[in-house]
């Protein structure tokens, strides 16, 4: 897989760590302040990767929709329904930074699988749809950002994955080509972002993709663990 590779670009949510714990602890704080039921963790998983404003609408937009929420017209929100959205991210953001990494875990295979691609010499970057904020104290948090020359978040270009241009711009501040930069990721937001980058991908099949299988979403290799990246 590293044939021909000069550097590799992480995904961070889903592929380093399993931050479902965090999202939903986030999300039920802040549906606990705008008076919505708590969402399960199912919903919450198959709404991860596109970004916290993605997160937080799709999960607001559904628990507005439920049948007790709608059914009781006029539930007690805490503020004026025009609001709600602008509000939402607000409180999200304000929790998020409180438990961000808390309920959280480092995959089996991640640090070895870091270890062993930093001995190779590799320069590697980690690029999520995550607030950049919140991505590097995560990676602090769990001991994983010594491994990268670079970070980059959801907030740090004009688009996020699955548009390609966070990919390129990685690809540039690492001074690769992106036929010569590997991605790594767990989501069809990788695997459609690198296609459309041109660069090789490998997906994770244990992380979040919306709920569909991960064999669907674009990718070259797809691996069980960070180390059959050195196979
Ligand atoms: O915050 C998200 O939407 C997921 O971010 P990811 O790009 O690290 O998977
Ligand atoms: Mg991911």
């Amino acid at each position: 897989m590293l044939a021909g590779i000069k550097a590799v670009i992480v995904d961070l949510d889903g592929t380093m760590v399993d931050t479902l714990g965090d999202f939903v602890v986030a999300l039920n704080h802040t549906l606990e302040d705008i008076g919505l039921p708590p969402v399960d963790r199912l919903m919450v998983e198959r709404s991860v990767g596109k970004g916290s404003e993605h997160l937080v609408r799709t999960v607001l937009d559904h628990q507005l929709a439920l049948p007790e929420v709608v059914a009781a017209a006029g539930v007690a929100l805490s503020w004026p329904r025009e609001q709600v959205g602008e509000l939402a991210l607000e409180r999200y953001q304000h929790h998020y930074l409180f438990i961000n990494g808390q309920h959280s875990e480092v995959y089996p295979g991640v640090l070895e699988g870091l270890q062993r691609l930093q001995a190779t010499g590799l320069p590697m970057a980690c690029l999520t749809n995550k607030p950049l904020a919140f991505a590097q104290a995560l990676l602090e948090i769990k001991g994983l950002d010594g491994f990268f020359s670079q970070v980059f978040g959801g907030d740090s270009f004009e688009r996020k994955k699955p548009d390609p241009l966070p990919l390129l711009k990685t690809c540039e501040a690492l001074g690769t080509l992106p036929a010569q930069t590997l991605m790594v990721g767990d989501s069809q937001n990788d695997g459609i972002a690198a296609r459309a980058a041109g660069c090789p991908v490998a997906l994770v099949n244990y992380g979040y993709n919306h709920g569909d299988p991960i064999a669907e979403a674009p990718h070259d290799r797809l691996i069980g663990s960070l180390v059959e990246l050195l196979d």
